[in-house]
């Protein structure tokens, strides 16, 4: 039976040293600061940057819940986004996603100013995780926390096989950007991918985030494999589950990440853990 990554557990460890990194600051008299950018009434939307808020406001970072209505039109947020900007008070932007139709998501992810740029989504930082630049950069906070419970768990990446499920920019992308800076050796699947279950079977480190409730069974993974479900489907009874089939994969698997309690809690934990980043790199360079 596999042994459960704990994200909540991990979570806290991290969010514990991220609190400690942010009383060292304000003894310098520094209070790192996120706005965070959320458009229309999507439910989920707002319980996640509620959350985020309220995570942000527990760990001493000084936190700016910006709301808009479904209708606002582009330039009108594009003027927040410079104003956020150019406010030495704020550290982080994040703009949540998902954005309405009418919003042109590139072009706002471009106006952040790369050095605030806390998802790591905008194309400067995205270019320094690709070319694996030996300077300080945010990256998408799902994959770095990710990495984090890789570590902790200490999971060989160099000269593993990994295969990464997905090619989204907020988890795909970046994760087999990451694992290859790891010298792990990484395919990337997509909803075109033929014969996944060949791919699968090779993987001793398995990233599933495709969006697809309990695409993996346990038939289709390596013995031993380590598997990190990034999924979240909420099912009829409230409750939460994965890409990932946990019953079936757990017997096969060395480690697995349960959902809820595995990649979710690290996340926002990344989020809190790289505002404090871009505040300490924007005063030391
Ligand atoms: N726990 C957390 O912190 C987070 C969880 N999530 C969850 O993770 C999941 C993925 O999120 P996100 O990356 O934003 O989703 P997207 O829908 O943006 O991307 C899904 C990706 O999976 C690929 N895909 C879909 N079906 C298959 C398939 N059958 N086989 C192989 N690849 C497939 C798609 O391929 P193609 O490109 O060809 O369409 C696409 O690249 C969702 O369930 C989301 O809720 C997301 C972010 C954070
Ligand atoms: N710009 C942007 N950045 C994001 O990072 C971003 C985003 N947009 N849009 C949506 C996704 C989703 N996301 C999650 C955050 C926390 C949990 C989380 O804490 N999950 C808990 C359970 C929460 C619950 O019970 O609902 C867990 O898995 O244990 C999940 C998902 C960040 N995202």
């Amino acid at each position: 039976m596999a042994t459960l990554i704990d994200g909540r557990t991990v979570a806290k460890e991290v969010n514990k040293n991220t609190a400690e990194r942010v009383k060292r600051l304000a003894n310098e008299g520094i209070v790192p600061g996120l706005a965070v950018i959320l458009v229309g009434d999507d439910p989920a939307s707002k319980i996640y940057t509620r959350m985020k808020d309220k995570k942000a406001k527990k760990l001493g970072i000084h936190s700016v819940l910006s709301t808009y209505p479904e209708d606002i039109r582009q330039d009108e947020l594009l003027h927040d986004i410079r104003r956020f900007n150019a406010d030495e008070n704020i550290n982080g932007i994040l703009i949540q996603e998902p954005l309405p139709k009418h919003l042109d998501g590139d072009k706002l992810l471009n106006a952040i100013d790369p050095g605030k740029d806390v998802d790591g989504f905008h194309p400067f930082n995205v270019g320094c995780l690709y070319n694996n630049v030996n300077v300080n950069y945010p990256v998408s906070c799902t994959p770095r926390g990710i990495m984090t419970l890789l570590k902790h768990y200490r999971v060989k990446l160099d000269g593993a096989r990994a295969l990464v499920i997905g090619r989204s920019i907020l988890v795909g992308k970046p994760m087999a950007a990451l694992l290859e800076n790891a010298n792990a050796t990484v395919t990337v699947a997509n909803s075109h991918t033929q014969n996944l279950t060949e791919l699968t079977k090779q993987a001793d480190i398995l990233i599933v985030a495709a969006g697809v409730k309990h695409l993996i069974t346990g038939e289709m993974v390596k013995q031993g494999a380590v598997v990190i479900d990034v999924g979240m489907h909420r099912l009829a009874d409230k409750t939460l589950t994965g890409d990932v089939d946990f019953d079936s994969v757990a017997p096969v698997a060395k480690m697995i990440t349960p959902v809820p309690g595995g990649v979710g809690p690290m996340t926002i934990a990344s989020l809190m853990e790289q505002t404090v980043d871009l505040t300490e790199w924007s005063h030391n360079g």
